[in-house]
């Protein structure tokens, strides 16, 4: 199995269910502006407020193959075992598929992650343990405070600034390692003083002389 990062920016994503599971895999879908669509004779509370909230669309009865036409991502996430399997089995090998009660017939499992601005972290058993990685998720939280959310948006501001700038590129590499130091992480005024510098360099002499 290889992680990959998606965006379903725009995507269509077709959750066949709508009760605790088909919510929180569209929860955890929240923040990627995919368009949602839930299919299922009954709903919970939880998936209607999100319908409300997010604008996702639902079709109230039991979901049929067409369903999923042009769907970028399926989820099947009824408690019809049989109605799982006999989806999964219908849908072309191209399509991305997860199956939330027997991943092997799908192709696509949901990782736990711990986001902290530009920061993502994942962690996955293979279907293994989810005990394990909702363990393992918590212990990252504690792990990667919220200093983590303006320490990325640092990185991705100065990284910009450095390509830019009219050095070579092991000097770029050099700045751009040391970024990294701690003191970075917890102190905006070391953050605020690094930015300036870079912002204030003008052309490669000027660099040179400062960074000397
Ligand atoms: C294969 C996978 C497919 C998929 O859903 O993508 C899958 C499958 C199954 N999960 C089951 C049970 C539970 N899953 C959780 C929790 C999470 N499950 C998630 C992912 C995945 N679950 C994928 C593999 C990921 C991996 O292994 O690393 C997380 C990480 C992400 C998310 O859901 O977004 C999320 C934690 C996120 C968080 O905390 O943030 C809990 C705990 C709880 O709910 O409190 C329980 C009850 C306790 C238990 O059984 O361990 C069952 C048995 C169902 C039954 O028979 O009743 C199956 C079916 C089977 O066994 O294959
Ligand atoms: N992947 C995971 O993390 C987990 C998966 N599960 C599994 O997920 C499945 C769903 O669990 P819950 O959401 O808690 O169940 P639930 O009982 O809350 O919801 C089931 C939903 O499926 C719908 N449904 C049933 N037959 C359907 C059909 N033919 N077409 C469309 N919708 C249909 C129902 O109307 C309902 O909305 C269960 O099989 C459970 O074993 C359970 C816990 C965790």
């Amino acid at each position: 199995m290889q992680p990959l990062v998606i965006n379903l920016t725009d995507k269509k994503v077709v959750i066949a269910g709508g009760g605790r599971i088909a919510a929180r895999k569209a929860r955890v879908l929240g923040a990627e502006q995919a368009n949602i669509t839930f299919i299922a004779p009954v709903f919970s509370e939880e998936v209607l407020e999100l319908c409300i909230d997010k604008e996702y669309k639902i079709v109230q009865r039991k979901v049929m193959v067409a369903d999923f036409k042009e769907a970028f991502l399926v989820i099947l996430a009824t408690n019809d075992r049989e109605a799982n399997r006999i989806l999964a089995n219908s849908l072309p090998p191209s399509q991305l598929v997860c199956v939330v009660d027997e991943s092997g017939e799908g192709n696509v499992t949901f990782p736990a992650t711990v986001r902290r601005g530009h920061l993502q972290v994942a962690v996955t058993s293979n279907g293994a343990s989810p005990k394990l990685t909702r363990k393992l998720k918590k212990e990252l939280e504690r792990q990667f405070d919220e200093s983590w959310v303006p320490y990325t948006a640092f990185l991705n501001k100065c990284r910009e600034k450095i390509k830019q700038l009219p050095i070579t590129f092991e000097e770029k590499n050099e700045r751009l390692w040391e970024l990294l130091d701690t003191r970075y992480l917890h102190d905006n005024n070391a953050q605020k003083l690094k930015w300036d510098e870079l912002d204030s360099y003008k052309n490669k002499s000027l660099l040179t002389k400062q960074s000397t």
